[in-house]
């Protein structure tokens, strides 16, 4: 039995306020998100290390108090939040009410939110996490997810299905930020193509057709340095994490991107959360990073 018969329609806020996301695909909501704001997303990653330099416990209130804080200081701001999943479920199910709650200020605020869960899983469990995520009447329904391919992309078809159902969005993990990511997204298939360059062909065919943007991204790491064997033109958007803490630098995305650098989502955690817990600190760092990114992708 389904937890959600089907996707209800749903009143949910956006960049230009309340809005009924099943009217509107993610990619449409994200575009318009990224022109009236600048590409930014800014993570919640409320590391352990880092409650300890805000000066918060380790626990549910030092966790509510770091997630409030961030989405205070930019979720009227900047395009997408990124909270990471890891950091509230550790803490069980109140870590998990905190996400929830979370989520819900962040998108009333005007950001739009990317869920780091990274799921992946046999088709029939993936729609259960679908479900928990891309179901608009779900509590932790989140306007996109990321997802794992690696028990390969047609097992991700229920959230590619339910995203579509319900205008979330899905962001798959082609090609991460991480150095041990390469020995499975660079290796090469059978038919020539690495895995990483044939899931950007999937998530390219999902999207054909659509305007202005696709729903349906790639998670390509900004810390890569060459990406010129890879076909970026996917229609959709490309999370690109590993900026601040793991080395690359906004100044780098437009060589980088080439092109697709329009549809680039530069995403920033830890170089800018290491600001607080002052509001006016956290603000200042993401748009510090924001005129960066801007003035870069201007100059492309
Ligand atoms: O390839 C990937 C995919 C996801 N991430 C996540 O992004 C943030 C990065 O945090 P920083 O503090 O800016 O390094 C974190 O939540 C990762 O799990 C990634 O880094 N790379």
């Amino acid at each position: 039995m389904s937890a959600h018969p089907s996707p209800a329609r749903h009143p949910a806020s956006g960049p230009s306020g309340p809005q009924d996301v099943s009217a509107e695909p993610f990619g449409a909501r994200l575009r318009r998100a990224m022109d009236e704001r600048g590409p930014l997303c800014v993570g919640i990653d409320p590391h352990a290390s880092l409650l300890a330099e805000w000066g918060l416990n380790d626990d549910v209130a030092g966790l509510e108090r770091f997630s409030r804080t961030v989405v205070e200081a930019v979720a009227d701001r900047v395009a997408v939040l990124k909270p990471q999943s890891a950091f509230f479920e550790r803490f069980g199910s109140r870590g998990i009410a905190v996400l929830e709650t979370s989520v819900q200020e962040a998108r009333a605020a005007g950001a739009l939110v990317v869920m780091d869960a990274k799921r992946g899983d046999i088709g029939s469990t993936m729609a259960g996490y679908a479900e928990a995520f891309l179901h608009p009447d779900a509590p932790l329904f989140s306007d996109a997810l990321t997802v794992s391919p690696y028990l390969g992309y047609g097992s991700l078809s229920p959230a590619i299905a339910l995203a579509r159902e319900s205008g979330a969005g899905v962001f798959v993990l082609a090609l991460t930020s991480n150095p041990e990511g390469a020995e499975v997204q660079h290796a090469v298939r059978a038919d020539g193509r690495t895995v990483g360059a044939t899931m950007l062909a999937h998530l390219a065919a999902e999207n054909a057709g659509q305007s202005p943007l696709g729903s349906f991204g790639a998670v390509v790491g900004a810390t890569l340095g060459d990406l010129s064997a890879y076909d970026l033109d996917i229609n959709g958007p490309l999370l690109a994490p590993g900026i601040g803490a793991q080395g690359a630098t906004p100044a780098e995305l437009p060589a980088l991107f080439g092109a697709a650098v329009r549809n680039v989502v530069p995403h920033i955690s830890r170089s800018v959360l290491r600001h607080g817990p002052e509001v006016g600190a956290l603000r200042a760092a993401a748009e510090r990073f924001a005129d960066a990114i801007r003035a870069g992708v201007a100059g492309a």
